[in-house]
């Protein structure tokens, strides 16, 4: 297990126990992610190999078997592009009306879901929150807080990651800080 991801005491006990368990981790730097953020001129004053989350998979069966799980930890850096918070890049899956868990372990975010119409809604991620993502719904997290936001993860292990079109159109809505207040941009 990498050593960040066990930074934190919360996720210690769960990582400590994916020690020798068929584990993937991955970071995903803002060089990765320029689409994503509305300010392009904040982007590039920024570092490109600044991480903004890091992920912790555990893939007990093999990827697309039907009746299996995964189960994922990630963990979103505090931060900000231009008043925009740092956050995943969000994915509808590709076996499209599966469903997923979602659940705070440490930090303070939004969980965002968009519907295949393009409406949006959000639910508060807090320590032990917990939500319930439906199928056809985007999901995205971004982390609102100072601190890093730590959250937990278990999907259908035939659901798959479909990026291709949030990659293109985005989410139909943004969430910053201006004024120091939060606010929710609508498309
Ligand atoms: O895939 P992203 O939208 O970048 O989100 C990051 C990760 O968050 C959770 O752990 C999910 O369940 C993973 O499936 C996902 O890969
Ligand atoms: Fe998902």
């Amino acid at each position: 297990m990498r050593q960040g991801i066990i930074q934190s005491s919360k996720m210690f006990l769960v990582a400590n126990r994916l020690e020798g368990k068929k584990v993937e981790s991955s970071i995903r730097y803002l060089s990765d992610m320029e689409a994503v953020f509305m300010d392009k001129v904040a982007f590039s004053a920024l570092d490109p190999q600044q991480p903004v989350y890091e992920v912790d998979c555990y893939f007990p069966v093999a990827d697309n078997k039907s009746g299996g799980l995964f189960f994922g930890l990630t963990r979103i850096f505090p931060g900000k592009v231009g008043g925009e918070f740092f956050m995943t890049k969000g994915h509808f899956h590709s076996n499209n009306d599966t469903a997923e868990f979602y659940w705070g372990i440490k930090g303070k975010g939004l969980l965002l879901f968009m519907d295949k119409t393009r409406k949006v809604w959000a639910e508060e991620m807090t320590e032990g929150s917990v939500h319930y993502i439906p199928g056809n719904t985007a999901h995205r997290v971004i982390n609102t807080g100072v601190e890093m936001l730590s959250f937990g993860a278990c999907w259908p292990s035939d659901a798959g990651h479909d990026y291709g079109s949030i990659e293109k159109e985005g989410f139909s809505a943004r969430v910053v800080e201006k004024d120091g207040k939060l606010i929710i941009i609508e498309e």
